[in-house]
């Protein structure tokens, strides 16, 4: 079944992306694809950081990292390189040999003559397919992602569905920005941007998204996700309730990594030129200190990651998500997952009850028990050509790795990157250790590389990002981190060195090439032990998807295999004096901190201790865990989960206590761990809550006069309630409802705030 549509292409062959275009000319957006504008670049990363940090350096990026100053790598490795050539020299003159062996002067154009197609590996990777295809059929795979439950769907699930999302789908379909009732200066931006029609996922969200309604979108990599849910938000912002006293977050975009924070804080500040609209940058590895100042002046839109976010939520007093509008979850799938429960569940208990939530991802599930979690109100699904897994331009590839040629990886991946895939690629390895080692084993052959994982300074990780970006490196050698939502231009190849080991992983992989209607291709060595990935990922590839199996010269192979195997003394004493300047750095970093302590002593210790919402212990134990489970992919979640569940203690503390003495105990516990921060805690809680600005589109509250008599107070809520329910339909009337205790309880307070006549009910 699968030899309809799977090609073989000898080593050197880029294989174009359309049969009968001549290989040599320009990558160029098809034009039946070219929906987006391929020559719009976020050119983020130059800037982003210094917008957030006004006048704050480069020094601020890692200042609250915990990590030791960066060693240089380039360093190490040319200092090896010079070594390495002049061995060889050496060696090349003694024997007089006339074997050039000098992996770095050893030509990008050098052509090994190819070897025939291997046509018998074909066949056999067929037959394997089709077995694994009935297999599948009969039973669940291990190694698949949500994406296939969906085919076999029960009616009791449908029927959950059909009670949960929202029957209402949108009715007028938009071919223009213009269309969609956008205040001018968004209309102004997205020209500037070079937007000039939405993307089937923009022409879905926006219209929805600017009636408050909730979302949960699905669209491809690449296809505009971003601006689908900026834009209706942007818009909402405009009507918001203006002057100092209202000033809030109204808005908080949620990601899973820094980068792609900083990615779509950039594409927010672009929409929003032409607005008042604020944005901050809320992440993990910039100073906490600089952020906290931005956060001060409420700045409308939060983007964040949920580490960095909490830590503010818990210790920054005048931060606070009373006043959320919008809530939405870029890759929302991961951000739902298992490594983000703990963070999310503390997050949303921070959110009012009453916002919109927009959840976004390309892998996004609609499975109802992912999502009861989020609280959503009748969410409208709008998933765009759910059967379109990849981009229409990404061509897929496979290079087979026989189990008897596993420790030949490495060789292929030379061999394939020397011979064909020459700039713009990033490679995705399943550990940073790998990445690492790969990026030192490429600096020795003369290739241009950079890494980018979570073993990386927050300033390392820029650099990286920005020297591929820019073009300075040729290779970036990359973890999972890379994967989702990363939009870099010209990426023309993204190559898997081991498969990852579910689905979804992989999709966000190969989507980071082929984006906004460009082409691209992806590489990916598949092993004995990734057939069942190779046949999900064929699985769910439709007839136009174009999937091929690359074959490279064995010959070749071989001779890059010896020359790594020459490479390793050499890659193990870089590995070795980068571990040694590390351990110099840091016993400078803790000598220095020793003598802050001493000389600052009083003032570090008079500051308030931060707060976390888990103890150190519970925090490393969940990190282990997320980690084990992003490891194992979404399969082995619940398994993963339920070893962790059954290592919890079977009896719990209060087992056998009477009611009364267990609720003493568990008082005397609660106590000791809040400490005296319990009540400034309610205190701040009280004050935040008692200046909360209205919602977007609610009319501006004005105490009147005639509120004076008991009586009138209370006819004013009623009226102002009705008011809220016409303005967002059942969901704000829910909220009003909600708003209805809370201004019970103000007027409790405000009966002596009275007095003063200033305090507002709410
Ligand atoms: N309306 C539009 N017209 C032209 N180009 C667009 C439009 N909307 C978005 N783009 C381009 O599409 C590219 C991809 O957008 P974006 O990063 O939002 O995709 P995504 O769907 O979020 O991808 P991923 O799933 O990988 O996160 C961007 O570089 C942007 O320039």
């Amino acid at each position: 079944m699968a030899g309809d549509f799977v090609m073989t292409l000898d080593s050197d062959d880029e294989g174009d992306i359309r049969p009968g275009r001549s290989t040599d000319s320009p990558p160029n957006a098809d034009p039946e694809i070219a929906q987006l504008n391929p020559e719009f670049s976020f050119d983020i990363a130059d800037d982003v950081y210094d917008v957030v940090l006004p006048g704050d350096g480069e020094h601020s990026l890692g200042a609250s990292g915990s990590k030791v100053e960066p060693v240089s790598i380039d360093h190490l490795i040319s200092r090896r390189r010079k070594n390495l050539s002049k061995k060889r020299k050496r060696s090349d003159d003694d024997s007089g040999s006339e074997h050039a062996n000098d992996a770095s002067s050893r030509s990008d154009s050098e052509e090994d003559p190819l070897a025939t197609s291997d046509e018998e590996d074909v066949d056999e990777d067929n037959e394997h397919s089709d077995e694994h295809e009935d297999e599948e059929a009969e039973g669940s795979s291990d190694g698949e992602s949500s994406a296939d439950s969906l085919d076999e769907e029960t009616q009791a699930e449908k029927d959950r569905k059909a009670a949960f999302f929202s029957e209402a789908e949108p009715s007028e379909t938009h071919s223009s920005f213009l269309t969609m009732n956008l205040s001018r200066p968004i209309l102004k931006a997205l020209t500037n941007m070079g937007f000039s029609t939405p993307t089937p996922i923009q022409a879905a969200t926006i219209p929805v998204g600017l009636l408050g309604k909730d979302v949960v979108g699905n669209a491809v990599t690449g296809s505009g996700k971003t601006a689908a849910f900026i834009i209706p938000m942007l818009e909402r912002l405009l009507y918001r309730e203006r002057g100092k006293k209202a000033a809030a977050t109204r808005c908080l975009i949620l990601v899973p990594t820094r980068e792609l924070a900083a990615q779509c804080f950039e594409v927010g500040t672009k929409l929003a030129a032409h607005t008042d609209v604020q944005f901050c940058l809320v992440v993990g590895g910039l100073s906490l200190k600089a952020q906290e100042l931005v956060l001060r002046n409420r700045p409308d839109v939060v983007i964040a990651t949920p580490g960095r976010l909490i830590d503010h939520i818990r210790n920054s007093p005048s931060f606070t998500l009373d006043a959320l509008d919008i809530l939405v979850l870029d890759e929302a799938d991961r951000m739902l997952s298992e490594g983000f429960h703990d963070e999310l569940t503390e997050i949303i208990k921070s959110c009012p009850p009453s916002r919109q939530t927009m959840l976004f991802s390309a892998t996004m599930t609609d499975s109802v028990d992912e999502l009861v979690k989020m609280s959503l109100n009748k969410p409208v699904r709008l998933f765009v050509d759910p059967k379109r897994m990849t981009a229409k331009g990404l061509i897929q590839e496979f290079i087979r790795v026989r189990a008897s040629k596993e420790d030949e990886r490495a060789a292929i991946l030379v061999t394939s990157c020397k011979k064909i895939f020459k700039s713009g690629v990033i490679v995705f390895f399943r550990s940073k250790k790998l990445a690492h080692q790969m990026r030192i084993v490429f600096g020795l052959l003369g290739m241009s590389a950079e890494e980018l994982h979570g073993d990386l300074t927050q300033e390392q990780r820029l650099k990286a990002l920005r020297a591929f970006r820019e073009g300075q490196v040729d290779y970036l050698m990359a973890t999972d981190l890379a994967s989702r939502g990363l939009d870099i231009k010209g990426v023309n190849t993204v190559v898997n060195y081991d498969m990852p080991n579910d689905l979804a992983q992989y999709l966000h992989r190969v989507g980071r090439t082929a984006r906004a209607g460009k082409r691209g291709r992806s590489v990916s060595l598949v092993g004995e032990g990734d057939r069942k990935m190779l046949k999900a990922v064929m699985k769910h590839s439709s007839g136009a998807d174009q999937v091929r199996h690359r074959i490279l010269d064995a010959e070749d192979v071989t001779k890059w295999a010896e020359e790594l195997e020459e490479l390793k003394d050499e890659v193990a004493e870089i590995l070795k004096e980068e571990k040694e300047e590390k351990e110099l750095r840091r016993a400078e970093m803790e000598l220095k901190k020793g003598q802050n302590m001493i000389e600052h002593e009083e003032e570090i210790y008079s500051r308030p201790a931060r707060t976390w919402f888990q103890s150190e212990k519970e925090k490393a134990k969940s990190a282990e865990l997320s980690k084990k489970l992003h490891e194992a992919g979404p399969s082995s979640a619940a398994r993963v989960k339920n070893v962790s569940d059954s290592t919890k203690p079977k009896r719990d503390k209060f087992a056998g206590l009477s009611r009364r003495a267990k609720r003493h105990k568990m008082a005397v516990e609660e106590d000791k761990e809040a400490g005296d921060s319990k009540t400034i805690d309610a205190a701040i809680r009280a004050v935040k809550k008692s200046s909360r600005p209205a919602k977007i589109g609610e009319p501006e509250r004005r105490p009147s006069r005639a509120k004076k008599t008991k009586d009138k107070k209370r006819t004013k809520t009623k009226t102002s309630l009705s008011k809220r329910e016409s303005a967002f339909g059942t969901e704000m009337g829910q909220s009003a409802r909600r708003e209805g205790v809370r201004a019970k309880k103000g007027v409790q307070v405000g009966g002596k705030a009275k007095k003063g006549g200033k305090r507002k009910a709410r």
